[in-house]
């Protein structure tokens, strides 16, 4: 099976079984004897097919006379790859875009079908020329949108608070890849040492500035060949989501729940603070979640963590007054990690966001019950929205006397220009890294400080 077949398979599981973008392509791609570079150009036909949907349509619809509703999903799917082809992807001839749609559509559709995207595709490629948006001072969402395939709602949204230009830097940092970061597993070797592992295994990574056991890997073979991976040498972690531990601050011995902790990156980072000593119980609502949390543990070599299925929701039913630290790394919209996930922002609607901060607030004062007099509360999210962050936060404080917010900038665990926010708000397009959401807070009481 060549890329683009291989691709398109892979749209189609996206699309009609709603499969992630990543795990669905992950999963191809090890099924798959392909070259490096015909790995780099699946991944690059699917995510780039999936995330700018919006805008394939839409250039699609100047050249096919029938509403894309009334097209097949697979035939839809071989039109919007061809497009994308001619019109994103400059080194691909134009021939080669046309001929492979038609030889995929000649598997995947019948005669009928074959002519008509041969003539929609050479209808197109005759006319081919940069697309020419909506005018930015009349229309901005629209171009927004367009340009920078995003949904309208979530462009409004961000126009409305930000404005245009953020609104447009903040789009285009959604569209690029991000380098893969990982996070040293300090437990079994030291970053360094990694560093000369990652470079034998044809890996290329630099030291993060963020975090001392971050690396940012700009080339790797695929991961689950590598056997870094297999002996536990480190974890994929975002840079931004590894200071979150570092703003909690385990300390060896201590008692610390991570509420919310599936698929466990932050737990098993809290453990490897703690050198293995003490307990991480991280609680999730759903056990097969859990599972991977336990794989995790497992391949890293981390004995002081266990699991719990629950409902953070009710965790002071079990816990109250008993852990040093919890964290709280609340289920959330997910709109900082876009440029991860090329299908999330179709998958989300305001109405989603909306039901999000009810059940952020609920989780964080039964999570703050937990905690012991004099203890730390983090609360986390990877989103970049005020309603599920500073508000959250705001929201809780104005009920929670027992409860003080901390300066989580000044815990970073690499210096950086202080902020005067208590609260830490990362942005992809202006920090660099994943847009997330940090805030500390600790319970009134005594206890020996740190
Ligand atoms: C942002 S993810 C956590 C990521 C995790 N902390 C990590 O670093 O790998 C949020 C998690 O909250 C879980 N969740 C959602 N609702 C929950 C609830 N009511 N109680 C406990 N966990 C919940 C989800 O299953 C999901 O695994």
């Amino acid at each position: 099976m060549n890329a683009r077949e291989a691709a398109l398979l892979v749209i189609q599981d996206i699309e009609q079984n709603q499969a992630y973008a990543n795990i669905a392509l992950a999963k191809a791609i090890e099924r798959q004897t392909l070259s490096n570079q015909d790995r780099r150009f699946m991944t690059e036909l699917v995510y780039g097919t999936v995330k700018a949907q919006n805008t394939l349509n839409w250039l699609l619809s100047h050249y096919c006379s029938r509403s894309l509703d009334k097209i097949s999903p697979v035939i839809r799917n071989i039109l919007r790859m061809g497009i994308y082809q001619l019109f994103f992807l400059d080194r691909i001839p134009v021939s080669a875009a046309c001929n492979q749609a038609v030889e995929l559509t000649k598997k995947y559709g019948h005669a009928g079908t074959v002519k008509f995207v041969n003539a929609v595709l050479r209808n197109a490629a005759r006319t081919l020329d940069k697309p020419v948006y909506p005018d930015p001072a009349n229309h901005p969402d629209q171009y927004l949108s367009l340009r920078y395939y995003h949904p309208e709602w979530m462009i409004e949204r961000w126009l409305t608070r930000y404005g245009f230009a953020f609104c447009e830097e903040l789009c285009a940092s959604n569209n690029l890849t991000p380098p893969l970061s990982l996070r040293t597993n300090t437990l079994k070797i030291s970053r360094d040492d990694l560093l000369d592992r990652l470079t034998a295994e044809q890996a290329t990574a630099t030291p993060s500035d963020w975090t001392p056991e971050g690396l940012v890997c700009t080339e790797h073979p695929a991961l689950a060949s590598m056997p870094s991976l297999q002996e536990g040498l480190f974890q994929v972690q975002d840079e931004s989501s590894m200071l979150v531990a570092h703003v909690l601050g385990p300390q060896p011995g201590e008692f610390i729940i991570d509420a919310c902790g599936a698929p466990g990156g932050k737990s098993t980072h809290i453990a490897a603070l703690m050198n293995n000593s003490g307990k991480v119980l991280a609680t999730d609502l759903y056990e097969h979640k859990l599972a991977l949390i336990r794989e995790n543990a497992k391949r890293l070599g981390i004995h002081c963590l266990e699991t719990r299925q629950m409902d953070a929701v009710k965790l002071n039913s079990l816990y109250k007054n008993q852990a040093d630290r919890v964290l709280v790394d609340a289920p959330c919209s997910g709109l900082g990690v876009l440029r991860r996930k090329p299908d999330s922002r179709w998958r989300k609607n305001e109405k989603l966001l909306r039901a999000l901060p009810d059940l952020q607030s609920a989780i964080l004062h039964s999570s703050a019950d937990c905690v012991k007099p004099g203890g730390i509360l983090v609360y986390s999210t990877c989103t970049i929205e005020p309603e599920e962050n500073q508000d959250v936060v705001n929201g809780f404080l104005a009920s929670r006397r027992d409860f003080v917010l901390e300066h989580a900038g000044r815990l970073m665990p690499v210096p950086r220009p202080e902020q005067p926010e208590k609260m830490m708000q990362l942005f992809p397009h202006i920090d660099g890294v994943d847009g997330f959401f940090i805030a500390r807070l600790r319970r009134v009481g005594d206890r020996a400080d740190d």
